[in-house]
């Protein structure tokens, strides 16, 4: 009897075996190497010269920091080729998901000539392996829809809270949060400038998002659950900051890739343990949103329309978190670093504030408004240069064909998953000249580097400069982003000396997107 049920048990790991072997052959080797193989016939598309089993073009993005180079450095090398060739398309596994790179303007404009019926933002939450981390962090929000019109509904709800007039209210409270991180810089001295600025931006988004009084309403810190199998006792904000890196690199971990029901699943650490801090987390919110009496939050705003239920709100309200921190923060850091490698930008920058009074020894409440920050065209410029040169995301998030279809006369079919490129654009010297200059100027349709631009043939269009993203669900969040650029720049370049290590500003291929491990240390005084 025992010998039979070894036997039987002997016989269903075999099959166990064979049945993964194959899933593996299919899924690792097979799939990704059919995909190359059909795109190699189209002269518009770029397809990676060599077949990489596992990583894929992942492979790229680590040669790139092994090499101390920002992970998406050789994407700008990259595009310098593509435009040559007169590429279309790209056609890359990440990993061993097949995926296609919107690349030109013209593959762009066709892209959003079929927006939203035959191409649109993909099923997220039902696509295993779309659903890792970060868009995870907000299961059932509307950015992980495609455009229905309740999706388009929601979206729209919290876009409309987003504009200009809505916002700029919002200065002082910016202000205040800065005036805060800046103490708290000081008296650190050397700072991780990346990690302090995302704590800056998350207290600046709970405030609007969940209500002003949201750190009193609630117990000082909370548990949270360690990678290592130890707990921290951290504030909310701080929660929040080590959830989005733990996610983060979650959404790396080779496991995830391999196995998305891993991902889906949350039955084994470190799904596990981050899944229990989501739901922490979202406990803790949903405290704030019960007990905070700002009736101006975006919460109190957009449950008062009593069109959505509390769960698509809060997840709504997650997600535009998550996508609003580190992409503004890591951003500003870019800012702080291209003024101390161009002097000279610094110093013109310093001039302007000083015209309109901004000054090392002004009243930076009364000073620093949305109205004087509108008469700054060179400060606007400066964020616009950093927003061009080092954009957060050098992706938009994740397209998807729901139609068999075609792009610039590449077939597409029904279920493929797309994105549009980014960083690549945004530095393509055919569209910019000296792309890897922080020029502000270039920006400045009256100013000498524009003209010599235009002598040199190099004339940027909307679809060179991708950093928000193109069409119907581009960021609501942009200018609610610039604003905050302005005002950080405006208020930590005169309100503050810093130094940054002499390595990094000599690191002609740094970067601070989304993902980046490049956090330079800064010495303030
Ligand atoms: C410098 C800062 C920022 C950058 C560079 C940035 C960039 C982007 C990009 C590239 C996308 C994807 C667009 C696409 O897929 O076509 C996106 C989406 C989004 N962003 Fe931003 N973003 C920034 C700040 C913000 C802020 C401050 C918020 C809100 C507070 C925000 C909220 C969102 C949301 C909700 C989406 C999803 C839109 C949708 O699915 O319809 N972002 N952002």
């Amino acid at each position: 009897m025992i010998g039979f049920c070894i036997g039987v048990v002997f016989k269903g790991l075999t099959y166990l075996a064979v049945a993964l072997i194959i899933y593996m052959v299919y899924k690792v080797l097979y799939k990704p190497w059919r995909f190359r193989q059909r795109y190699k016939g189209y002269a518009n598309v770029h397809v990676s010269p060599k077949f990489i089993p596992v990583l894929g073009d992942i492979s790229f993005f680590i040669q790139d920091i092994k090499q101390n180079r920002v992970f998406y450095d050789h994407l700008k090398d990259l595009q310098v080729e593509m435009t040559k060739k007169n590429t279309d398309l790209k056609a890359e596994t990440i990993g061993i998901d097949p995926v296609i790179g919107i690349v030109s303007h013209k593959a762009l404009k066709e892209v959003l000539d079929q927006s939203p019926k035959k191409i649109d933002r993909a099923d997220i939450d039902n696509t295993d392996f779309l659903r890792r981390a970060r868009m995870k962090m907000a299961y059932g929000c509307y950015t992980n829809s495609p455009s229905t019109n309740r999706t388009l509904n929601r979206r729209k709800s919290t876009s409309k809270l987003f504009g200009m007039n809505k916002i700029s209210k919002h200065v002082p409270m910016i202000l205040q949060n800065s005036q805060r991180i800046l103490k708290e810089m000081k008296h650190q001295g050397t700072v991780d400038i990346k990690g302090i600025m995302a704590l800056c931006l998350n207290r600046i988004l709970m405030s609007i998002l969940l209500g002003n009084d949201f750190e009193t309403k609630i117990d000082a810190t909370h548990q949270y659950l360690c990678n290592d199998g130890t707990t921290k006792q951290l504030d909310i904000c701080n929660f929040f900051a080590k959830f989005t890196m733990d996610m983060t690199s979650e959404s790396g971990n080779l496991l995830t890739i391999l196995f998305p029901i891993l991902n889906v699943t949350n039955i084994v650490n470190p799904w596990k343990r981050n899944h229990k801090n989501a739901i922490t987390l979202k406990n803790i919110m949903q405290q704030i949103i019960a007990r905070s009496e700002d009736k101006d939050s975006f919460w109190s705003q957009i449950s008062q329309l009593n069109e959505f239920t509390d769960e698509e709100i809060l997840a709504d309200l997650m997600i535009i978190l998550t996508a609003g921190s580190e992409t503004s923060s890591n951003c500003f850091v870019a800012i702080l670093y291209y003024l101390k490698k161009f002097p000279e930008v610094k110093q013109k920058l310093i001039q302007e504030l000083e015209k309109i009074g901004i000054t090392s020894d002004c009243d930076v409440e009364k000073m620093i408004t949305a109205d004087n920050l509108q008469e700054c065209d060179y400060l606007a410029n400066v964020v616009r240069e950093a927003l061009r040169i080092d954009p957060p995301l050098a992706f938009t998030l994740w397209y998807q064909a729901y139609e068999d279809t075609q792009i610039c006369g590449v077939p597409i079919d029904k279920g493929t998953i797309l994105r549009q490129e980014v960083v690549g654009p945004n530095n393509d010297p055919n569209d910019w000249l000296d792309p890897h200059v922080f020029e502000p100027n270039r920006h400045n349709p009256d100013s000498e580097f524009y003209k010599k631009s235009q002598q040199a043939g190099k004339i940027a269009n909307a679809y060179s400069k991708r950093t928000f993203g193109h069409g119907a669900r581009a960021c609501p969040g942009a200018l609610l982003a610039s604003l905050e650029l302005k005002v950080f720049t405006a208020f930590f370049l005169t309100q503050m000396e810093y130094e940054v290590e002499k390595e990094d500003l000599e690191n002609d291929h740094i970067g601070f997107g989304i993902g980046s491990l490049f956090s330079p240390k800064l010495t303030v005084s």
